[in-house]
C-alpha cells in the first residue's frame, strides 16, 4: 500500500483567520455576502466572535470604537464594491478620529477589474480607499496573508492610529498552501506601538514656559483618553493645580465634578488663559483653530503634545512642541514639575475661574424651567444625568445636534473611555454601531442618547442589538424633525408638502424595538424618564425609550447654527 502521506494543506480562508487569531484578534464586525460568507462562517467555527450587522457602515463604526477602547485594531469585514463603499465611511471616520481599525473587503478578480471587463461588483477598491485611510493594501498570494495582516495591524495602531484598508480578492481565499508552510508564514506583530520619548530639551522648553504662565490651562482631547495613561494624566493635572478642559470624549479622564474642571467656564478660560497645554487635542474646528474671538485678546502660547510632528503649527505657532506618545510626554512633564519645583497657579486665576463657574451655573439654573411640558432637552437630560451618576461604569453614546450639545455639558462622566460621540467630523449615524461595539467589547451596558434624526441613520441595527441580546438602552429625543419639528411647508403649490426637516409627528420609535423582541418605553415627563431608564438598565435587555421633546425646543444645527450659509434672496 502507498505509505506516503499527502502533505496536509491549508487555504486562504484558514490563513486569514489564523493570522488574525495569531495577533490576539478575536472579534469581527461585518455583513456577509460574496465572497466572504464562508470566511465569516469559518471564523466563527474557529472560535472567533462574528457580529453580523444590517449595514456595513455600522459594522465599521463598531470596529472603530472597539479599536478606540482596546488600542487593538477593530476588524470590519464586508463584501466587495457596494459593501466596501458602505464600510468606507466608517473607515474614513475612524481615520479622522484616530481610531485604529481595519476594513477587510472581498474584491473581484484582478484580471477582470484591471481590464474593466465588467465583473460582478467590479471596483478598484484598493485605490478608492487610499485617500480616506492611513494605508491600503491588497494580498494576492496565500503565502503573503501572514505578512499582509501583520502589516495592516501595525499600520493601524502605530504612530497616529487610524483606519487601514485590506483588500482580499476572492480567488485568494481558495488558494491552497502546504499547512506547515502556511503556519510558518504567520507573523505576530512585535511592539507595534513603542514608546516615543520626547526630547529632553523639548521637555525643558515646555516646563520653562509653564513656569512663566500666570493663567495656565490644560486641554485634554480624546487622544489623551485613547492613550490609557490615566494615572499620569490625572497626577499631572492635580499636582500642577492647573485648571483643565476636557473635549467631549476626554470627559471622565478626571470626574466631570472635579474641582479643577473649567468646563462650566469654558469661554472664560479659553479667552483668558496665557499658556495652554494641548494633550491629545488638535487645534481644529472644535477649538476654533486656536485663534479668533473664542481665544480672546490675551496672547496665547501653546505647549502641544502630539505623536505626529506635522500636527505642530497646523493652525497657529506652537511655542513648545512635545513630539512623542502621550504617556511618555505627560510622564516627562510630571517628573519635571516635581523636580523643577513647579508652583501652583495664582489664586487670582483659579479664584476667577471658580467665580465664573459659579456665576454661569447660577445663571443657567435661573433660566431653567424645571419641568416644562412637553419636556425640553434640559429637563429630559437632567433625569438621565441623575440615573447615570449612580452607574459610572455605563458607556454613553451620544449624537444629534441639540441632543449632542446639551448632553455633552449636562451628562457628567466619571471614568475614561466611556463617552463615544460624533467626534472630530460631527458625523451622524455613529449611534447604534458605537453602542454595539462598546457593549460587545466592554461587556458593560450602554445608554445611547440620540436625536431622532441621528437615530434614523442606524435605527435598523436595533434588530442586531436584539439578535445578540445586548444591554443597550437607546433613548430617542423625539421632537419630530431634524433639529426641530416646526419648519413650515414652503411649497406655494402644494399645501400638503412636507417641510424639509420634518418627520412623522408623534412617531413611536419604542414600537420599532418591540418588533424585534426588545422592550419599548414611551415617556413624556422627567419622572417617567427616570422610571423607564432605571427599569431598562436593571433589565439588562435591549430597550428603547421614546422621549417626547417639545418640537419648539433647540435651534437649527444646535451650537453650529452659524455654520449654515444664508441666502440673501428669499
Ligand atoms: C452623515 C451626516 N448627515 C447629515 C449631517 C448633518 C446633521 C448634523 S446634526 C443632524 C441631526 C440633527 O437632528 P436630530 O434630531 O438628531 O438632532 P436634535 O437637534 O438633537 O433634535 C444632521 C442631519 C451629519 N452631521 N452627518
Amino acid at each position: 500500500t502507498d505509505t506516503t502521506q499527502t502533505p496536509a494543506m491549508t487555504d486562504g480562508f484558514h490563513l486569514v483567520i489564523d493570522a488574525l487569531k495569531h495577533n490576539d484578534i478575536d472579534t469581527i464586525f461585518g455583513l456577509v455576502g460574496i465572497p466572504i460568507t464562508d470566511l465569516c462562517r469559518l471564523a466563527q467555527a474557529q472560535g472567533m466572535r462574528f457580529i453580523g450587522f444590517r449595514h456595513e457602515q455600522h459594522a465599521g463604526n463598531a470596529a472603530a470604537i472597539a479599536g478606540y477602547i482596546t488600542q487593538k485594531p477593530g476588524i470590519c469585514m464586508t463584501v466587495s464594491a457596494p459593501g466596501f463603499l458602505n464600510g468606507l465611511t466608517a473607515l474614513a471616520n475612524a481615520t479622522t478620529n484616530c481610531f485604529p481599525m481595519i476594513l477587510i473587503s472581498g474584491s473581484s478578480e484582478r484580471e477582470i477589474v484591471d481590464l474593466q471587463q465588467g465583473d460582478y461588483e467590479e471596483m478598484d477598491q484598493l485605490n478608492a480607499a487610499k485617500p480616506y485611510c492611513k494605508a491600503s493594501y491588497r494580498i494576492n498570494r496565500a503565502e503573503d496573508i501572514g505578512i499582509g495582516i501583520a502589516r495592516a495591524i501595525r499600520a493601524a495602531v502605530s504612530g497616529r492610529p487610524g483606519g487601514v484598508y485590506l483588500d482580499l480578492p476572492a480567488q485568494l481565499l481558495a488558494q491552497t498552501l502546504d499547512a506547515e508552510k502556511g503556519r510558518k508564514s504567520l507573523v505576530k506583530v512585535v511592539d507595534p506601538v513603542p514608546r516615543q520619548l520626547p526630547a529632553p530639551e523639548s521637555v525643558q522648553r515646555a516646563l520653562d514656559l509653564l513656569k512663566s504662565a500666570k493663567k495656565p490651562l490644560i486641554l485634554l482631547g480624546k487622544g489623551a483618553a485613547y492613550a490609557q495613561a490615566d494615572a499620569d494624566i490625572r497626577a499631572f493635572v492635580e499636582n500642577s493645580g492647573i485648571p483643565y478642559l476636557p473635549m467631549s470624549m476626554a470627559k471622565g479622564l478626571l470626574p466631570d465634578t472635579h474641582a479643577q474642571s473649567a468646563s462650566a467656564a469654558r469661554s472664560f478660560v479659553l479667552a483668558e488663559a496665557d499658556v495652554v497645554v494641548l494633550i491629545g487635542a488638535r487645534l481644529n474646528w472644535l477649538l476654533s483653530h486656536g485663534k479668533g474671538k473664542t481665544w480672546g485678546s490675551v496672547p496665547k502660547q501653546f505647549i502641544q503634545i502630539d505623536i505626529s510632528p506635522t500636527e505642530i503649527d497646523s493652525n497657529v505657532p506652537i511655542a513648545a512642541p512635545l513630539i512623542g506618545d502621550i504617556g511618555s510626554c505627560v510622564s516627562a512633564l510630571l517628573k519635571g514639575i516635581e523636580t523643577n519645583g513647579h508652583s501652583k497657579p495664582d489664586a487670582a486665576w483659579t479664584g476667577a475661574i471658580y467665580e465664573r463657574k459659579d456665576k454661569n451655573l447660577t445663571k443657567m439654573a435661573a433660566t431653567l424651567d424645571l419641568n416644562p411640558s412637553p419636556m425640553n432637552f434640559h429637563s429630559a437630560l437632567r433625569a438621565i444625568r441623575d440615573i447615570l451618576k449612580t452607574r459610572p461604569d455605563i458607556n454613553v453614546v451620544n449624537e444629534g445636534a441639540n441632543t449632542l450639545d446639551y448632553a455633552r455639558s449636562i451628562i457628567d462622566m466619571y471614568e475614561p473611555r466611556k463617552r463615544f460621540d460624533s467626534g472630530t467630523w460631527g458625523i451622524m449615524g455613529i449611534g447604534m454601531g458605537y453602542a454595539i461595539g462598546a457593549a460587545v467589547i466592554s461587556g458593560k451596558p450602554v445608554v445611547a442618547i440620540e436625536g431622532d434624526s441621528a437615530f434614523g441613520f442606524s435605527g435598523m441595527e436595533l434588530e442586531t442589538i436584539c439578535r445578540y441580546d445586548l444591554p443597550i438602552v437607546t433613548i430617542v429625543f423625539n421632537n419630530n424633525g431634524v433639529y426641530k419639528g416646526t419648519d413650515p411647508n414652503l411649497n406655494p403649490n402644494n399645501a400638503n408638502d412636507v417641510p424639509v426637516t420634518s418627520f412623522v409627528k408623534g412617531a413611536r420609535y419604542d414600537k420599532m424595538i418591540e418588533a424585534f423582541g426588545g422592550i419599548g418605553y414611551h415617556v413624556t415627563t422627567p419622572a417617567e424618564m427616570t422610571a423607564a431608564l432605571s427599569k431598562a438598565i436593571a433589565s439588562g435587555k435591549p430597550s428603547l425609550i421614546n422621549a417626547v421633546i417639545d418640537p419648539n425646543a433647540g435651534t437649527e444645527s444646535g451650537r453650529l447654527t452659524n455654520l449654515n450659509p444664508q441666502s440673501g434672496k428669499k
